[in-house]
């Protein structure tokens, strides 16, 4: 090997009786290594790992008390593997025992070299050994970093508040289902709380130490479903330039949420329904299956059973999904919660937009009870942050709630029961509202842009 003029970062331990080895060994290992420590006593390892992390440790199998059978070796190795689990061991061994060697790697040491040592194999055997040391560093530093990341992510799913029979309900549902490994089917309406309620399963699960991870099937074209929830590899089709991990592996031993699951295009519902029951995947352009252990929680707005009749939705898999079944009723119907809400995201706008003393006057109290909220919570949290961003007075006028406002002056949604007729209103006064821009009115209706055109479209406005 030719010797490089930079040192490679990493710690190395050096434990032979031998002390000319030794000597051999540090003058070698000292151009290439940042810190080389020798020791001829084993008895010394649980002072010198007390005192310092290594990368890798060089260990001599034979120590002469039992110079030839290498069990002395084998024991010190169990107490570094105790002590100090991530550093790296190579065994050295004289007699070039493979059994004793395989023995060893079973116990946990990454490699062996045989003595006498040639120095270039010796040298591309720690070189590896460091390098693998630091990268499993990097990953462990990375998953702490990504489980902070999740940590805080998660935490502004945590404020999932409920005071009404419904949402008790749907608590107890969750505390039921989180701790068994069933396939949870969440129902409900855009913006009532189905992404809260499946990171609430997750969170009081067995599995809350993995990934979560959430799919939108909303958003996905329909030439990308597979590639995204199953991977694939280079070269399956023209844009895979590199092997890609679908969304099943990514959480394996976690939770799979996919959302909007009525969204996803009959062929591949039976590609689902086979990962699902097999257990195992296929990433596109592969033939090799790959073994995943997920729970997965779907949710949707649609009417499942009547997509089941219209020969929209796949009955086999509708039966595998919905083992459990929680029901998010829609805002309008749980009178409790609208306040207890709106009290809730009124702190928060308060403080995020350092306001005081702000707070609802009677009458806005009285239009948020008749509202209809077709866009639910998300909605009521958008109109409250809106009226506390644009109101001059510390008591919020029905005039700081131009959407539910205007629906109400036009009458247009209590003269009916009927919720298409509903919606078909209020998505009208939002967009007469906004002068017909639909990223405006479908902020304000809590809605995304793509679910407000597809209603558009459906009530052809
Ligand atoms: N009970 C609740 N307590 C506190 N916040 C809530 C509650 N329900 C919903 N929210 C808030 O409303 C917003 C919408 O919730 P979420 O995304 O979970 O709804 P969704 O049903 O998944 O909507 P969509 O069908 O559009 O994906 C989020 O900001 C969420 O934090």
């Amino acid at each position: 090997m030719a010797q490089s003029n930079s040192k490679q970062s990493a710690k190395l331990l050096i434990v032979d009786d031998d002390t000319d080895l030794l000597t051999a060994a540090r003058i070698l290992l000292k151009k290439h290594f940042s810190t080389v420590v020798t020791e001829t006593d084993p008895e010394q390892l649980p002072v010198l790992l007390a005192r310092d992390t290594f990368d890798v440790i060089l260990l001599d199998m034979n120590f002469t008390l039992d110079a030839a059978s290498g069990h002395e070796g084998l024991l010190w190795l169990d107490k570094v593997k105790k002590l100090s689990p991530k550093t790296i061991v190579i065994m050295m061994t004289a007699y070039g025992d493979t059994e004793l060697a395989i023995a060893a790697m079973k116990k946990g040491a990454t490699d062996f070299v045989l003595k006498p040592w040639q120095n270039d194999k010796l040298l591309a055997t720690l070189t590896a050994a460091a390098q693998l040391s630091i990268s499993n560093q990097e990953v462990s530093k990375l998953r702490s970093r990504q489980k902070i990341i999740t940590q805080q992510q998660d935490k502004q799913f945590q404020d999932f508040l409920g005071q009404s029979s419904a949402m008790e309900k749907v608590f107890s549902s969750i505390e039921k289902a989180a701790v068994t490994d069933a396939n949870v089917l969440i129902l409900g309406e855009s913006g009532t709380g189905k992404e809260l309620v499946a990171r609430a399963l997750h969170r009081q699960s067995n599995r809350a130490g993995q990934s979560f991870i959430n799919v939108d099937m909303g958003t996905i074209s329909d030439n990308l479903f597979e590639s995204e929830l199953f991977g694939h590899k280079k070269g399956a089709f023209t844009d895979a330039r590199q092997d890609r991990m679908g969304r099943f592996e990514a959480a394996d031993k976690g939770s799979l949420f996919l959302d909007e699951i009525g969204n996803l295009p009959t062929p591949l519902q039976g590609k689902l329904l086979t990962a699902i029951q097999q257990k195992s995947i296929t990433p596109v352009g592969s033939n090799q299956p790959v073994q995943v252990d997920i729970r997965l929680i779907c949710a949707t707005n649609a009417n499942l059973l009547e997509q089941v009749e219209q020969q929209l939705f796949r009955q086999d898999l509708l039966y595998r999904i919905n083992t459990v079944e929680i029901n998010l009723p829609p805002l309008r119907q749980r009178e409790d919660d609208i306040f207890l809400l709106a009290e809730h995201y009124l702190n928060h706008y308060q403080r995020k937009y350092k306001k005081t003393n702000l707070s609802l006057d009677k009458e806005t109290r009285y239009l948020f009870k008749q509202y209809q909220w077709p866009g639910n919570v998300r909605e009521l949290q958008h109109a409250i942050e809106r009226a506390v961003i644009m109101s001059e007075s510390t008591h919020l006028r029905p005039e700081d709630f131009p959407i539910c406002h205007s629906t109400a002056k036009n009458k247009t949604n209590f003269d009916t029961f009927n919720l298409e007729q509903i919606e078909i209103s209020t998505i009208k006064a939002s967009l007469e509202h906004y002068q017909g821009n639909v990223s405006h009115a479908a902020k304000a209706l809590g809605l995304t842009r793509t679910s407000l055109y597809r209603r558009m479209e459906k009530y052809a406005l």
